[in-house]
């Protein structure tokens, strides 16, 4: 039986269909989304609540003229189905294929590439008034989530928008789920534009208002009324929205794809900022992801049917231990507080929460606000852990600079997610922290070689009176090397391996790979110095005076970009001091990396042991 989704090819295809055959598409679309995801990983849960909506928005805009913005993106996979993409899911988030994020050279239907939150209404507020200066007149849609909507970039757009004499549409999907619960007083607030039953007072003046838009008027407001229950969903004003200047439309049912596309055309005639407020349901159509949303907000390979992922877990992540030594650090330390910016489960803290839900926060997605509050916090005597992924860090640059290292205040950045992080491609992987962290005065930053000596730096850094940021990748956590427990100095490397042809400064995740490169050197009879660097700020610089004096060639790796990463600290150093040593710096390229599985692009970035052999062996023959 050929499926409705066999016809949709190409932006536009969709209005080709009948409004009766509306949901049959939406149930082709989320069985095609849950096939494909289970196979290759992705973002399942937000995906399945907005497919009526992608709809719905496809039905009312003609792309690519009118323009849409997915704020974060990682919501945007039925919106790829409907342009042109289908065939590319196989492929979704593999090396080389198609990009789980609006991406726009993948397509010209997408406005904007996203990854991080709450960039939406900015951006779409550009578009506006590049739209209105070049004297053109498509749409401007952004679609925000409530999660997003507690992003500080969010509510400073939102400030601004109130001042727009022309029309941009916001719509504010609301699931009541950010990956975790949504937290703080805009989720509460929007709790009661969902259920309070005071606001249906308002529903005169909503109308007022609908009425007094230009081009809307009586006539349509009537006909709106007349729709089938249409208007019983437009005539909640929100104080909040209306109070800044924007206009207020909603609740709308967000599995309704007629209803939205009446308010969509409402919004569409005000000459304002119009808020379209709609409900929706994360994981809707998949049981499974309906119940435990957050689990499957964002999946590794699953089985359909139970719903269980393809590989078990066998080793810790480091986030794993980073979560048990949090709960062990907190029995001794009852001045210890932990910080998230809404990723308590991804950070690793949720059992931290559970058990000390008291010296708790989540702040919602406000990173710089985290780091700010953190300062607060150990200005008022208490030990703050702010974990938050590297790539979100980069959010808080100024507040690590202004609030906490100028005050110099004891507060610990645990950097989860950092060097290459893999399927969510450019805007996810960590590998800039190095760069922003560590020539920021004052700031210690660390770097483990396994997990021992990841609760080791945790430990250490809480006890240091000053702040401290430990940054430690995504994914499985390395036990070899479990020997070496040098006790941790402040700016002092830890000596693995004494050799006299090849130094090798690793750095974190890079030990690992530079004990392998270590043992090939050795097998064919070149002796290899090993050292595992610990501090990428201070740098140890005694260490690397020891080790040029007798080794021929001196290699630093580590997972940050070349430009302001360690090695760069190293060459610096091995110039101003005049050393005569060759020097290689194994670091990732200064570009965006996309996405792929982590081995596979160490492999590419040449970050792997066989290709940091091979670059040795190419600067010994140079020697010879
Ligand atoms: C700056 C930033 N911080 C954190 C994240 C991680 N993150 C991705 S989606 C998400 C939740 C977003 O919630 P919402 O906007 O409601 O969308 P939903 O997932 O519910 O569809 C978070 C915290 C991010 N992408 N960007
Ligand atoms: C879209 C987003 O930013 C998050 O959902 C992120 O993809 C989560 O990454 P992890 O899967 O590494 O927790
Ligand atoms: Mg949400």
């Amino acid at each position: 039986m050929p499926r409705l989704l066999d016809g949709i090819n190409n932006a536009n295809d969709i209005k080709k269909i009948k409004a009766q055959d509306y949901d049959k598409l939406a149930r082709e679309i989320r069985d095609f989304l849950i096939q494909n995801v289970s196979q290759t990983g992705g973002h399942l849960a937000s995906n399945l609540g907005v497919v009526e909506l992608t709809m719905a928005l496809h039905l009312f805009l003609n792309l690519p003229q009118d323009k849409l913005i997915w704020d974060v993106g990682h919501q945007a996979y039925t919106h790829k189905v409907l342009t042109g993409r289908k065939n590319l899911f196989s492929t979704l988030r593999q090396m080389d294929g198609m990009s789980g994020f609006p991406k726009r050279e993948e397509s010209v239907c997408d406005s904007f590439d996203t990854g991080h939150s709450s960039t939406a209404i900015s951006a779409a507020l550009g578009l506006v008034k590049a739209r209105d200066l070049n004297g053109e007149n498509n749409k401007v849609v952004a679609v925000l989530g409530d999660g997003a909507l507690t992003g500080g970039m969010a509510f400073e757009a939102i400030n601004n928008a109130g001042r727009l004499k022309t029309n941009l549409i916001i719509v504010l999907n609301d699931n009541n789920m950010s990956i975790s619960e949504n937290v703080g007083g805009m989720a509460n607030y929007l709790a009661k534009l969902r259920t309070n039953s005071k606001y249906t007072g308002f529903k005169e003046n909503m109308e007022n208002t609908l009425i007094q838009m230009p081009g809307v008027g009586k006539a349509l407001v009537d006909k709106l009324k007349r729709s089938k229950d249409a208007i019983k969903y437009f005539m909640l004003p929100s104080m909040f929205f209306e109070d800044m200047g924007l206009t207020y439309i909603g609740p709308i049912d967000g599995h309704n794809i007629s209803q939205m596309i009446t308010a969509f055309e409402a919004a569409s005639r005000a000459k304002k900022a119009v808020v379209v407020h709609v409900l929706t349901r994360k994981g809707k159509g998949y049981k499974p992801a309906e119940k435990y949303p957050s689990r499957y907000h964002s999946v590794e390979t699953f089985d359909v049917v139970s719903g269980s992922p393809l590989k078990k877990e066998k080793v810790d992540s480091y986030t794993k231990v980073f979560s048990d030594t949090m709960l062990r650090l907190a029995q001794s330390n009852d001045k210890l507080v932990a910080i998230t910016a809404a990723m308590p489960s991804g950070t690793g803290l949720t059992h931290f929460m559970k058990q000390y839900p008291d010296r708790f926060f989540d702040v919602g997605i406000a990173e710089e606000h985290a780091v700010t509050f953190a300062a607060g916090m150990a200005m008022g005597g208490y030990k703050p852990v702010v974990a938050i992924y590297s790539t979100f860090m980069q959010r808080s640059y100024d507040q690590i600079i202004h609030d906490v290292c100028i005050n110099n205040l004891p507060v610990v950045f645990a950097i989860d997610r950092a060097g290459i992080t893999g399927r969510d491609g450019k805007t996810h992987q960590g590998i800039f922290d190095l760069s922003f962290l560590s020539h920021i005065p004052n700031l210690t930053v660390m770097a483990p070689k396994n997990r021992y000596e990841l609760e080791e730096m945790l430990a250490y850094a809480v006890s240091y009176d000053g702040p401290v940021a430990v940054r430690y990748p995504k994914g499985d956590a390395y036990d070899g090397l479990s020997e070496y427990r040098a006790p941790i100095v402040h700016g002092k490397s830890e000596v693995l391996k004494q050799g006299s042809d090849i130094a090798i400064l690793a750095l974190g995740s890079m030990v690992k790979t530079g004990a392998e490169v270590a043992e090939t050197l050795e097998k064919e009879g070149i002796s290899t110095s090993l050292v595992n660097v610990r501090f990428a700020s201070p740098i140890d610089i005694e260490i690397i005076d020891e080790l040029t004096k007798k080794h021929k060639i001196l290699v630093s790796m580590e997972e940050n970009v070349r430009n302001g990463g360690y090695g760069q600290k190293v060459a610096d150093y091995l110039c101003e001091s005049k050393k005569n040593i060759r020097y290689i710096n194994i670091s990732v390229p200064d570009e965006y990396i996309e996405h792929g599985g982590v081995s596979e692009l160490h492999k590419k970035l040449g970050l792997d042991a066989e290709s940091i052999y091979n670059r040795i062996r190419e600067e010994l023959n140079l020697l010879k």
